[in-house]
């Protein structure tokens, strides 16, 4: 059927590409190189291929924070760029006079909402939310944050509350192997997917430093145990058990070196996420003792074992 855009015929060219409306293409040929749009409101007209051709040419030149009135959208760049996060630049969006002037960054929604706090403008308390299809940095960025904010708020004047930040930093991190061992898992869109949604709260004191923090979990998707999508896997903490626990540990919970489980599969796929000793060290920081860990590690592997009997085994 005859489509017709602006008054202009949209029919397909003879690569089946659409022509594009005038006005788009007047936008798109325009002078000022997109890349140098760093607010989505300013893309005029607002359409999807705007908005992409937009958010292409800031990929390109390695921009990868774009605003969108207040929102903040992030690019993964799936390369390390380490200029990007480090403590100078951190410091240089805590201690700008209008973060908001700077260019589009994680850290500059980081400031402002610590300003909120700080301003004490209802509502005190301040929310961050961290959205995005899988594989899209959600996980990256919030370790940023909480980067960024173990160190903005500690006192640069007191040690000891600088202490306290980087303790609470610490502790936060070390739950993240132990949250993703048992919560992550390898799928066709990321390695290291988290299967669970996460609430991280960081608590203040009336100087706006950092005294505390709590991490609730929800909706991890517990089916995967049972069943997983081809070339997708089981939760890593199984993996791990299976490939890192020592000859003691193997004679103790009855895993013979090599025994394949139906319900693991692709275990010949070596991921840095196998890593037990890593999930050992980090539940150790955290306060779960050795003999705690074997019990977990020992219902886990039972867990396996069960299912096992429900179906075939890998011949
Ligand atoms: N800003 C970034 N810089 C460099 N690499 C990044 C960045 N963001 C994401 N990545 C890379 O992309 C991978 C996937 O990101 P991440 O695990 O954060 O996605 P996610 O949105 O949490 O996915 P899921 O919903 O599946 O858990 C990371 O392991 C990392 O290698």
């Amino acid at each position: 059927m005859l489509q017709q855009v602006n008054g202009h015929s949209s029919n397909p060219d003879a690569h089946g590409r659409k022509p594009l409306r005038e006005d788009l293409q007047e936008f798109l040929g325009q002078d000022a190189p997109l890349l140098l749009l760093d607010d989505l409101t300013k893309v005029n007209p607002v359409t999807l291929e705007t908005v992409l051709r937009c958010l292409q040419a800031r990929y390109m030149a390695d921009t990868f924070y774009t605003n969108a009135g207040c929102t903040l959208v992030a690019l993964n760049p799936f390369k390390p760029v380490p200029q990007l996060y480090s403590p100078e630049l951190m410091r240089q969006y805590h201690a700008a006079p209008q973060p908001q002037k700077l260019k589009p960054h994680i850290f500059g929604v980081g400031e402002q909402t610590y300003r909120n706090v700080k301003s004490l403008i209802e509502p005190v308390n301040q929310s961050i939310v961290v959205s995005g299809e899988s594989g899209a940095g959600k996980t990256w960025t919030s370790r940023c944050l909480m980067k960024f904010y173990a160190v903005v708020a500690a006192s640069p004047t007191s040690w000891e509350s600088h202490r306290i930040a980087e303790r609470i930093e610490q502790r936060i991190l070390n739950s993240n192997p132990v949250m993703e061992a048992f919560g992550n898992a390898c799928t066709l869109r990321n390695n290291n997917s988290s299967r669970f949604g996460k609430f991280i709260q960081l608590q203040l004191n009336r100087t706006q430093q950092m005294t505390g923090a709590a991490v609730q979990t929800y909706l991890l998707e517990k089916t995967r145990v049972a069943y997983q999508a081809s070339s997708e896997r089981n939760f890593h903490i199984f993996y791990q058990i299976c490939k890192g626990a020592n000859a003691d540990e193997r004679l103790q919970w009855h895993l013979p070196e090599g025994a394949a489980f139906s319900w693991l599969p692709n275990p010949e796929r070596t991921l840095e996420e196998d890593c037990f000793e890593v999930t050992r060290e980090a539940m150790l920081h955290l306060g779960i003792s050795a003999p705690t860990q074997n019990n977990i590690f020992k219902v886990r592997r039972k867990a396996v074992l069960v299912l096992r009997g429900d179906r075939q085994p890998f011949s």
